[in-house]
């Protein structure tokens, strides 16, 4: 195990920015001495990958300009998990073919039986963290790890029928709710609760899954993913990127000719507090003082979002703020309030004044001179992101129509 993974309990490298797996820095001995290890060799070996990527990048950039020609090029951004595949997956389902494919069906359902077995995991780790006991439930336990443990194969979990009783069990138990009301306090997947509640269908032997199982399901992005579509008789070509740390320094090769930047925010990161968000965050010592305190994931949205919007490559793109997860954040709001991230906030806790609040937060972060457009969403609901897609594409068309040609 490589020393700053065990002593700083991070999830990548402060260095070579890759998880504990890929880590390509040797820890030595000594107090502090695995965040300077890097050797001159290592430091090459560094810049040669940074380059390699940032070739990658470029050849899928060319290709995409040959394959398609002249588009408008929206990219969307975001912190990780604020829903931006989601949103993409969308366009694919209303704009595109949708997911059809058997091929692509199966690979979502075995992606779709990881979530659910991360979820019953990331339940058990949240009891321990808020040390709630599972004593009664542990016949339930038992049973289903002796379903999971033999399936050890990641490429090959299956949510079998036999699993379908003691995880409803599992999941409707007094202390299983307990620990899932107090969800923001540990990390869970956001579907959680909708796959649970589908188990028989999806343990079904010849489940695939449907467009609303697809939208749900969650796998970080790593790579660069791109679609070309018609709105309206106009070519939009729209690219989604990871917001992991490591992921967001592949954005600025993607900043030229962009028109549009469609900006996604998880509107429950003020409740949330990530390990990524703490190392985010320390980075700026002055801004935040108190990072334990401070470290929440929409803080850390708010300064992407201030940078992003500072840079000169995109003074003149349009950017759409896509306040995310309304869903969620109505069912939060009761349970947490907003002002613990945001001091300020003194007013009552219901959803026209925090999201009143958030909503003045960006916009006012946004530099100025910047056509900027927000609007609360829901990425899972195929009807809402139809809707506020349309919307958005007006504004864009009015904004931008010299660009766009459609003045
Ligand atoms: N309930 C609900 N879930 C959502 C919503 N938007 C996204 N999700 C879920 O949130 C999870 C993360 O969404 P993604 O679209 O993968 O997030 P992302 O921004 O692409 O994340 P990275 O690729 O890591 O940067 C998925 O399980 C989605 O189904 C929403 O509005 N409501
Ligand atoms: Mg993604």
């Amino acid at each position: 195990m490589f020393g700053c993974f065990s002593r700083f309990s991070v999830e990548y490298c402060y260095q070579c920015m890759h998880g504990p797996d890929g880590c390509m820095v040797p820890s030595r001995h000594g107090e502090g001495s695995e965040l300077y290890a890097h050797s001159e060799e290592l430091e090459s070996k560094l810049r040669g990958l940074a380059k390699k990527e940032s070739m990658e990048i470029e050849k899928v950039l060319a290709q995409d300009k040959k394959n398609y020609g002249s588009h408008i090029k929206i990219l969307i951004l975001g912190g990780p998990s604020s829903g931006k595949s989601t949103i993409f997956k969308q366009m694919q389902i209303i704009h595109v073919n949708g997911f059809k494919s058997e091929q692509e069906l199966v690979q979502y359902r075995g992606l779709i039986d990881a979530n659910i077995r991360d979820s019953y995991f990331q339940l058990i780790a949240g009891a321990r963290l808020l040390d709630i006991p599972l004593e009664p439930i542990d016949h339930l336990l038992y049973e289903i790890n002796d379903i999971y443990s033999p399936m050890c194969d990641e490429f090959a979990i299956r949510t079998v029928p036999d699993l379908v009783e003691p995880l409803i069990a599992f999941w409707k138990s007094e202390q299983i709710q307990e620990v899932y009301k107090r969800r923001y306090e540990f990390e869970l997947m956001d579907s959680t609760k909708y796959y649970l509640e589908n188990l028989e269908r999806i343990s079904n032997e010849n489940y695939l899954p449907n467009e609303e199982d697809i939208v749900h399901s969650r796998k970080a992005t790593v790579s660069i993913n791109s679609i070309v579509f018609e709105y309206t008789g106009v070519s939009l070509l729209m690219i989604d990127v990871g917001g992991q740390r490591s992921e967001r320094k592949k954005w600025l090769h993607l900043f030229d000719d962009a028109k549009v930047v469609l900006f996604v925010i998880d509107l429950t990161g003020y409740a949330k507090k990530s390990e990524e968000s703490r190392t985010e965050l320390s980075r700026f010592p002055l801004l935040f003082r108190d990072i334990g305190k401070d470290a929440f994931d929409m803080k850390v949205a708010l300064k992407i979002f201030n940078d992003i919007s500072a840079s000169p490559a995109l003074a003149s793109a349009v950017f759409l703020l896509f306040f995310n997860k309304v869903d969620l954040f109505k069912e939060l709001l009761p349970q947490v309030r907003l002002q613990p991230c945001f001091s300020k906030f003194e007013e009552e806790n219901d959803y026209d004044s925090t999201s009143k609040f958030i909503c003045e937060k960006f916009t006012r972060a946004a530099k100025s001179k910047k056509s900027v457009f927000p609007h609360f969403t829901t990425a899972t609901n195929t009807e809402n992101i139809k809707l506020v897609f349309r919307a958005c594409m007006e504004s864009v068309f009015k904004a931008n129509s010299k660009a766009t040609g459609l003045s």
